[in-house]
């Protein structure tokens, strides 16, 4: 009976064997390697292109899975793309909240609260969403014209008011707005808690309503959110006052 030390010998003289060892180190007497360096009838080296297509990273193919999970799971949320589709008679009513988070309604409201506003603590508190919202949406452009991520194929273009950029999808200008603007509210307006609790409750039905709708990926939407709570930081963080922006402050003072 052999021993399984001479057993183990001769399992690594076995090309498999000494072709994993041979990547490792220096190469073995009878390995591929060793046989193409003699001048052997091996094929010539892959470019290293080649090689990185062959041997994806493990954050290729995270990110690789996690997009194919998205579209599909995207796909199958889309349930009111269109009037035909599964839930296809809510989307009107999904088209009501698309408008209750799109910017323009927010800055017209936004600007007519601070032509109306006689308190200067109103007008400050209105001066700074309106900067926020603006902020917004640059912010939102810029990131669309960067990833350049079309809208899913089911999505029908038939959107309340866009600019160029809104062809794009990632990420989500209405939940970007929707996350900066409850963040906003919930931090400068006294309200009651169940006041509160509806202005949680819009934010997350307008960035769910995106997917319903078939406008963005389920990705789209979740940065939205992640962008405009973190947005939100920022407009807290360069606040505007009387006393850093007079001249901004001067314009509104009647
Ligand atoms: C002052 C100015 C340039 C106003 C533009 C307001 C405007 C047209 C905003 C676009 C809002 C919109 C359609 C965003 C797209 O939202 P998604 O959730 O579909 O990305």
């Amino acid at each position: 009976m052999p021993s399984p030390r001479s057993s183990r010998e001769r399992r690594a003289g076995r090309p498999e064997f000494v072709s994993l060892l041979s990547q490792r180190g220096p190469a073995a007497p009878d390995s591929p390697s060793r046989r193409r360096e003699s001048g052997g009838s091996a094929p010539p080296p892959l470019p290293e292109e080649d090689c990185m297509r062959l041997n994806p990273s493990f954050v290729g193919i995270a990110l690789s899975s996690l997009l194919a999970v998205d579209l599909w799971a995207s796909k199958r949320l889309g349930v009111c793309a269109g009037e035909a589709s599964a839930w296809g008679s809510a989307r009107p009513l999904l088209k009501v909240v698309e408008v209750s988070g799109h910017g323009i309604p927010w800055l017209l409201g936004t600007f007519y609260g601070l032509c109306q506003s006689d308190s200067s603590a109103a007008r400050e508190v209105l001066l700074n969403l309106l900067f926020a919202l603006l902020l917004d949406l640059v912010l939102v452009a810029v990131v669309k014209g960067i990833v350049r991520r079309p809208r899913p194929t089911h999505n029908k273009m038939d959107m309340f008011v866009t600019v160029s950029v809104d062809k794009y999808s990632f990420p989500s200008g209405h939940a970007t707005r929707a996350a900066l603007v409850c963040r906003f509210v919930l931090h400068h307006l006294v309200l009651a808690v169940p006041l509160r609790v509806l202005v949680v409750l819009w934010a997350l039905i307008v960035g769910v309503s995106r997917v319903m709708l078939g406008r963005h990926n389920v990705t789209d939407v979740l940065f939205g959110l992640l962008l405009g709570y973190a947005l939100y930081s920022v407009v807290e963080y360069c606040w505007l006052s009387p006393l850093n922006a007079p001249a901004l402050f001067a314009l509104w003072t009647h």
